[in-house]
């Protein structure tokens, strides 16, 4: 077995959590709070910028400038893609996505945040985009399931975040076949052990995965601290 595959077996009990997840199962159906809408997007405006930061962090452990490529590419997928998703939720809630651009940092952020930028200071690069590979995994998992089960009607108001995740996993673009090839190559370099690290890495973004979903369903914000709003980002 490669041992993306491990990974992603693994990985599948939190993904059949996720998949289930309310929220998850209100896209399906069309139907969420403004309140989750609104929550979702200002923390993921948040943790994308986060991610931006550690591609770069991927592309300073590159070594060929295929790899580069691959990172550079996935940068101006968020900046200037992955803003469509956004506005779905923002058009159906109502509210202005500018709005949303400098809400404080709600803890399930920090931590997923704070996850990914160790594997930057600490990891090689396999930990780098193991730590990475559950947010495009776990999406176009979601997305593929809900196209499949014919939940992408045009009744659906989710239907354009539906259809916009579906397709990234077209075979022209192959970000998780990018993705797990280099976890597969680099795998070759590590003892069993240091490969238990990395898969637990993994597992630990699959369910922040679920928790980012959790967090936005419920507004869960720190209880006592006031965390300052986010400045320009
Ligand atoms: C938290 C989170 N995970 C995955 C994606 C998909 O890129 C996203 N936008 N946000």
């Amino acid at each position: 077995m490669k041992f993306s595959e491990e990974l992603t077996a693994a990985g599948q009990p939190i993904l059949n959590e996720i998949i289930q997840h309310p929220f998850v199962q209100g896209i399906a159906e069309g139907h969420l709070p403004r309140a989750a809408l609104t929550f979702y997007v200002g923390q993921d405006f948040n943790y994308l910028n986060a991610f931006i930061k550690v591609y770069a962090a991927a592309i300073q452990k590159s070594q060929t400038r295929a790899d580069m490529a691959i990172f550079a590419k996935q940068i101006d997928f968020i900046l200037n893609s992955e803003i469509h998703p956004h506005h779905n939720f923002c058009n159906v809630a109502g509210v202005a996505y500018e709005s949303l651009q400098h809400e404080a940092q709600a803890p399930g952020t920090y931590l997923y945040n704070e996850h990914m930028y160790h594997a930057a200071r600490t990891g090689d690069l396999i930990d780098i985009v193991a730590a990475m590979t559950p947010c495009p995994w776990t999406y176009v998992e979601i997305a593929n399931l809900l196209v499949k089960e014919g939940k992408n009607t045009d009744q659906n108001v989710f239907k354009p975040w539906i259809d916009f995740y579906a397709n990234i996993d077209d075979p022209d673009e192959s970000l998780l076949p990018q993705f797990f090839g280099l976890i597969d190559r680099e795998a070759e370099k590590y003892d069993r052990h240091r490969l238990d690290q990395v898969k637990e890495e993994f597992l630990k973004s699959c369910e922040m995965e679920w928790d980012f979903w959790d967090q936005a369903y419920y507004q869960k914000r720190w209880q006592f601290v006031k965390p300052l709003k986010q400045a320009n980002q």
